[in-house]
Formats: C-alpha cells, structure tokens, sequence
C-alpha cells in the first residue's frame, strides 16, 4: 500500500483508540455513520463539480477529501485500505463487460 494511505489508516485507527477534542476524525466517528455518509455524499458531489470544471488542481484536491471520507468510512466498519486495494488487484485485467456478463449467467 502507498505509505501515505497506511500512514493515514494508522491515525484512523489511532483516533478510535484515543479520541481527541481537536480531533476531525474523532468527532466523525462520534457522530456517527450517517454524518460521515453525508460527508462522502458532499465530497463526492464536490468531486463531480470539479471534473466538469475541468481544473486539474481542483480536481486533485477533491478527490483527496473524497478519499479521505472514504478512509474515515473504511475504518469505522473496521476495514482498511488494503481490503479495497485487494479488490481492485482481484479485479486487475478483467474488463468490466466480461466481469459484469460473469454476474448476469
Ligand atoms: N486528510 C485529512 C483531511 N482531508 C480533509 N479533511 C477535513 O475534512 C473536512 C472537509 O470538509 P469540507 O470540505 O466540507 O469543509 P468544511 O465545510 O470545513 O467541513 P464541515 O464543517 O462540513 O465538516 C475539513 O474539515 C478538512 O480539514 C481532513 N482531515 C484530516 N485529514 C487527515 O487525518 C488526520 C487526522 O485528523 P484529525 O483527527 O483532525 O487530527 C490528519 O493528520 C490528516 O492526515
């Protein structure tokens, strides 16, 4: 995994350890699912409005709050980056068009 994404899934699982009062995550994770839901649902509306813009460091810039929510999500079901990554590798090769037939039959 990219040493940033397990740096960062490592504070993920630190703040449910050790909640803090200046702690975004913390304050995510005791708000509960839907709060950190929401969130995904507003960065990924974000992200959108970014792609059709079409300003790269923008785009960047979104998706990383996009990712991050994502992140915050993973490890509040007590999942890790590594599990998606997994799938994406289990995925690597095989076209969509095939895959999505295989689930039809
Ligand atoms: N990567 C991030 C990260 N990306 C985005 N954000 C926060 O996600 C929020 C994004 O929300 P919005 O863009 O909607 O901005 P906003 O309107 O200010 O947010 P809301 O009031 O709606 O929540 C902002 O508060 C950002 O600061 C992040 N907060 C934390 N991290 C990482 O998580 C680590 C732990 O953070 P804390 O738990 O806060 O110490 C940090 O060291 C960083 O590595």
């Amino acid at each position: 995994m990219s040493e940033i994404l397990q740096q960062l899934a490592q504070v993920l699982e630190q703040r449910k350890l050790e909640p803090t009062e200046k702690s975004y995550v913390a304050g995510l994770y005791a708000k509960g699912l839907d709060t950190i839901l929401k969130k995904i649902g507003e960065e990924a509306a974000e992200t959108i409005i970014a792609g059709k813009g079409g300003d790269k460091q923008q785009i960047i810039y979104e998706t990383a709050d996009l990712w991050f929510h994502c992140m915050v999500l993973l490890a509040s079901q007590d999942l890790s980056p590594d599990d998606v990554l997994a799938e994406l590798q289990r995925r690597f090769g095989l076209s969509g068009i095939e895959e999505k037939s295989k689930r039809k039959s």
